[in-house]
């Protein structure tokens, strides 16, 4: 059988050009190489799986391929990857110290990738310092970290620091979508956005979460089954629970929201789902907006459809009321009534405004 090998490893950048909305780093990083102004000690900071160690790696190998011809030549044993979350001692940096100062046989670089650097130990910060003021010209220091905060200022002041982003859903998404083709998997466009928003930046997640649902729904993703398998309220419940509250119908309302209940959704996460998708519809009432509405083009006629019949002014009321009940849920003695009230006044505020003649204004 052959072996499967996960996403996040199999679709690793192996250069600077496939790594996804890093562009501004990547640049840099290249300008830097092609100007030979790459400083000795980079950081490399950021949130988790968004591409740090990628371009650490592609950097290394890059460097030193340069002014060799063979590109298949990858100078893998000139690159050392150290994990300081297992690695934090004084004495494991004395001994990456020691290894430093030899230079590389071939290449012209030594390159040490020191991952979760905010991990070492105070002592090991301090023994590292001298070696990072004035490292031997053969030796690259590229350090990784998602807390940055965490890192003395001694340690920063001596470094180039690199921002990276968290990754767009969009980006997040059009990679999926590659990745999806190249394994001849089909796809409805809304099933990536949900991978991709529940990845929340970080493509690592977003891949990992690709190889779940793949698992569980075969060569094709639909929207339906992977909402189901990420037990993620699809928009469609949104749709109908306001269309619901347009007609202040209360008892289907209580009945929709035990029936979201009962599937074993939480209420807290239904109504700040509630409060964005109002957010949603309010960004359908201007055409200048309508780009920031995160759903498929193919979708996005039902959102226009339902924001035609609900009032600017009602939706910034849907969104206080929604947004409050979401504020005070967890502090809330009795969180299902809470969501219910909050449902009932939803419903009635579109009769008080049909009253006032403001619907469809
Ligand atoms: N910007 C990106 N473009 C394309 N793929 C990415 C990107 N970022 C992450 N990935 C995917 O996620 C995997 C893990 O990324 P990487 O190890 O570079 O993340 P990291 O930022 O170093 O995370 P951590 O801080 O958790 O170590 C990669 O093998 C790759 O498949």
């Amino acid at each position: 059988m052959e072996q499967f090998i996960v996403s996040a490893r199999k679709y690793r950048p192996q250069t600077f050009k496939d790594v996804v909305g890093q562009q501004t780093i990547t640049n840099t990083l290249v300008n830097a190489i092609d100007n030979n102004h790459l400083a000795q000690a980079l950081l490399f900071t950021g949130p988790r799986g968004v591409g740090k160690t990628t371009c650490a790696r592609i950097l290394a190998r890059k460097i030193n391929q340069e002014g060799y011809d063979d590109p298949n030549e990858d100078f893998a044993f000139n690159v050392f990857e150290l994990d300081a979350a297992s690695n934090n001692s004084v004495d494991d940096i004395r001994n990456l110290i020691d290894q430093v100062r030899i230079p590389p046989q071939t290449g012209k670089y030594k390159v040490y990738i020191i991952d979760e650097v905010h991990m070492l130990s105070s002592a090991a910060f301090n023994a590292f310092l001298k070696t990072l003021e004035e490292p031997p010209k053969h030796a690259i220091f590229i350090l990784a970290t998602t807390e940055k905060h965490k890192i003395i200022p001694t340690i920063l002041s001596r470094c180039q620091i690199f921002d990276f982003k968290r990754i767009t859903i969009a980006d997040a998404k059009d990679h999926l979508a590659e990745v999806a083709r190249s394994q001849n998997i089909s796809y409805e466009e809304d099933a990536l956005q949900i991978i991709a928003q529940k990845a929340d930046g970080a493509m690592r997640d977003a891949l990992s979460i690709f190889d779940r649902v793949v698992s569980y729904c075969g060569n094709n993703l639909t929207r339906q089954a992977v909402a189901e398998n990420l037990n993620v309220l699809d928009f469609d419940y949104y749709l109908r629970i306001t269309d619901m509250i347009i007609v202040n119908d209360i008892p289907n309302l209580l009945l929709a929201y035990n029936d979201i209940l009962a599937k074993g959704f939480d209420g807290q996460h239904f109504v700040a789902g509630l409060a964005s998708h109002f957010r949603n519809l309010m960004v359908c009432k201007n055409p200048e907006t309508l780009n920031l509405l995160e759903v498929s083009d193919e979708n996005k006629q039902l959102f226009l459809v339902q924001a035609q019949k609900l009032p600017i002014s009602l939706l910034i009321a849907g969104i206080n009321l929604a947004n409050d009940c979401d504020l005070k849920f967890k502090t809330s003695q009795n969180q299902r009534l809470m969501v219910e009230l909050c449902l009932m006044q939803l419903a009635s505020l579109t009769q008080m405004d049909e009253k006032k003649n403001l619907i469809g204004s």
